[in-house]
């Protein structure tokens, strides 16, 4: 084959789409009688990282916990429609929780740390779903805080108390703790508001070193981090979502006037 032959067939060869990590469809959620998100649709792709913004009480928050199930916990409450995670419906009581939670990790707005030592705080939530030697445990407890990027600074005081630390150093506990869990999915809930410029700038250099192993969804009220760490922006109003693209476009040149005016301040 001559090389022109070769070029011309080079767009059919290239590769596809790769296939979103999670695959959101009509998605409803009531809290009783409260229609709190509307026919949500949206595809998370692998290994980036996707912000969700809006107004307060949009359901930034309510749609993050679904992808976990923590509303499991209310009887009462029920999402429908789907959440493909891998081409398996998560909404699915069938999709055991505790399956579903070691794929999908959650860090809080505010850390909590477990009142234990640095040490157990890591190595709690793996003995739950695994069997390890002590050197084992040992290993993954230092992989896990060199992953949070908090094991220069811990590791001569693994046995200290973890509600010593400095609140930014307990929220990198925290992301250490659910990345040694090793989830395929790492949601963080708003994971810099209660932390001041310079420990929100290391949380944020961390994002962007953690998103070349995890897929990572993360809320924030804050629209410079949104611009910063994500690659993709949902912008939320009242339970629907207004507009889901790159973030840059979302920033820039967004599609819809409610967009443009949230992100230049003219409401929120
Ligand atoms: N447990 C609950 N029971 C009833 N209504 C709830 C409950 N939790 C949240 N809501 C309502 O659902 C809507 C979405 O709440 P959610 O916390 O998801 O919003 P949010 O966008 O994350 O807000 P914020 O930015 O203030 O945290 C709000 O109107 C809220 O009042």
């Amino acid at each position: 084959m001559t090389n022109a032959a070769a070029l011309a067939l080079a767009p059919s060869m290239a590769p596809p789409e790769a296939e979103p990590k999670l695959k959101v469809r009509d998605l409803n959620f009531h809290y009783d009688g409260f229609h709190a998100l509307k026919n949500i649709g949206m595809d998370i792709p692998e290994k980036q990282v996707t912000a969700i913004i809006g107004p307060s009480g949009c359901g930034k928050s309510t749609l993050l916990r679904i992808f976990n199930r923590i509303y499991a916990i209310y009887p009462k409450l029920k999402a429908t429609g789907s959440i493909e995670l891998d081409g398996e419906n998560i909404l699915d009581p069938r999709y055991s929780l505790n399956r579903l939670r070691s794929k999908v990790g959650m860090v809080f707005q505010k850390p909590v740390p477990f009142p234990m030592t640095i040490f157990e705080n890591v190595a709690y939530g793996i003995r739950h779903h695994e069997r390890l030697s002590k050197a084992e445990m040992e290993a993954r407890v230092e992989q896990a805080l060199r992953g949070g990027a908090l094991w220069d600074e811990v590791k001569d005081k693994l046995k200290q108390n973890a509600l010593g630390l400095s609140g930014g150093q307990q929220q990198r506990l925290c992301i250490a703790r659910a990345i040694a869990l090793k989830p395929e999915v790492l949601l963080l809930d708003e994971p810099t508001s209660a932390l001041d410029p310079i420990a929100t700038g290391r949380i944020e250099q961390l994002i962007e070193e953690l998103k070349s192993q995890f897929t990572i969804v993360i809320v924030t009220h804050n629209m410079q981090q949104a611009a910063r760490v994500s690659d993709r922006t949902a912008f939320m109003y009242l339970g629907e979502l207004v507009e889901y693209d790159e973030t840059e476009k979302i920033f820039t040149k967004p599609g819809k006037k409610q967009t443009e005016d949230y992100i230049t301040g003219r409401f929120g």
